[in-house]
């Protein structure tokens, strides 16, 4: 007999995409292994004309996708670990941490035109990430920023027919959909440093389940870099809205961490970084995250 594993995903063709990452590693590492992909919509998914802030934030693309892993409808999800708030419920820990695709921020410019003229005084860039309209204001200081929201595929079609002049995307979601022609330009990660945990697939299940066709699936270097940058993003803020930012290196027992903090009174970040042991992830990021609060 051999056992069936079903993967939750969200609906979006970026989010199939990164289920069958981990459905094909699965039955690779595991070949008596099936995994079947179940798909649902999830509330971020349906309101698409509020920002994410107003409607309560990232938990809203995780939401169902918990309840049917609760119900014993699906037995892993995969997420994006960058939409996964920072916490996370009990119950449902991340079992697996994928190998990081390329965790840079990108630049995609209307059809047709050049990054010289995307950037041309009041040229409108199309973003509803505060991270990046802050870190992006210095590379464009003569361009006006505007929200833009729903997945991969709505933004580009909005960037055709509406007034923005480019849009600003994970270089990771464009490389998995096999779109990386379209990238005019690629930010270095100290230019607009990535929100924690781009580019890393989380693999959620339910605690206390042991799941042998999960072994292997772990990435112990993508694993150690997400507990520093979500640690250093747990410990700056509860509530959530102000703009963070979050990206470690390692290399061999290093890690470097490179935070971003908004000062809401002074109405501007601060950038710092950290040097450690790897082993010490979560103590770095927590760290960095008070030193910073405390230059603040
Ligand atoms: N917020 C949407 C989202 N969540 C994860 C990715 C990209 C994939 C990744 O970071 O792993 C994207 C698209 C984007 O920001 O361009």
């Amino acid at each position: 007999m051999s056992p069936v594993i079903r993967i939750g995903s969200r609906q979006s063709r970026l989010a199939v995409m990164q289920a069958e990452i981990v459905k094909r590693q699965i039955e690779r590492l595991h070949p008596q292994v099936k995994a079947e992909i179940i798909t649902m919509k999830t509330t971020g998914d349906k309101i698409l004309d509020r920002s994410l802030e107003t409607i309560g934030g990232k938990g809203l693309f995780v939401k169902e996708l918990d309840r049917a892993l609760l119900n014993g409808e699906i037995d892993i999800s995969v997420h994006s670990l960058k939409d996964m708030p920072m916490e996370t419920d009990e119950r449902l820990p991340i079992l697996a941490y994928s190998k990081r695709e390329d965790p840079r921020d990108v630049l995609i410019v209307r059809p047709g035109k050049t990054e010289e003229e995307a950037r041309k005084t009041g040229a409108v860039i199309g973003t509803s990430s505060r991270r990046r309209s802050l870190q992006l204001k210095k590379l464009y200081p003569n361009c006006v920023f505007h929200g833009i929201r729903g997945n991969v595929q709505t933004r580009l079609s909005k960037l055709e027919q509406e007034e923005y002049s480019a849009t600003v995307l994970a270089a990771a979601g464009l490389h998995r959909l096999g779109m990386h022609g379209i990238i005019e330009r690629y930010f270095e990660v100290d230019e607009v440093i990535p929100a924690a945990g781009q580019g890393i697939l989380a693999v959620q299940g339910r605690r206390g389940e042991v799941w042998p066709y999960l072994e292997g699936l772990d990435d112990p270097e993508a694993r150690t870099a997400a507990l520093a940058e979500r640690a250093f993003v747990k410990a700056l803020d509860g509530g959530c809205t102000s703009p963070v930012a979050a990206y470690a290196q390692i290399k061999g027992t290093t890690l470097k961490l490179r935070g971003l903090y908004y000062e809401e009174g002074a109405q501007q970040y601060i950038v710092d970084t950290i040097v450690g042991e790897a082993e010490e992830a979560e103590a770095l990021g927590e760290y960095l995250a008070i030193k910073m609060k405390e230059e603040a």
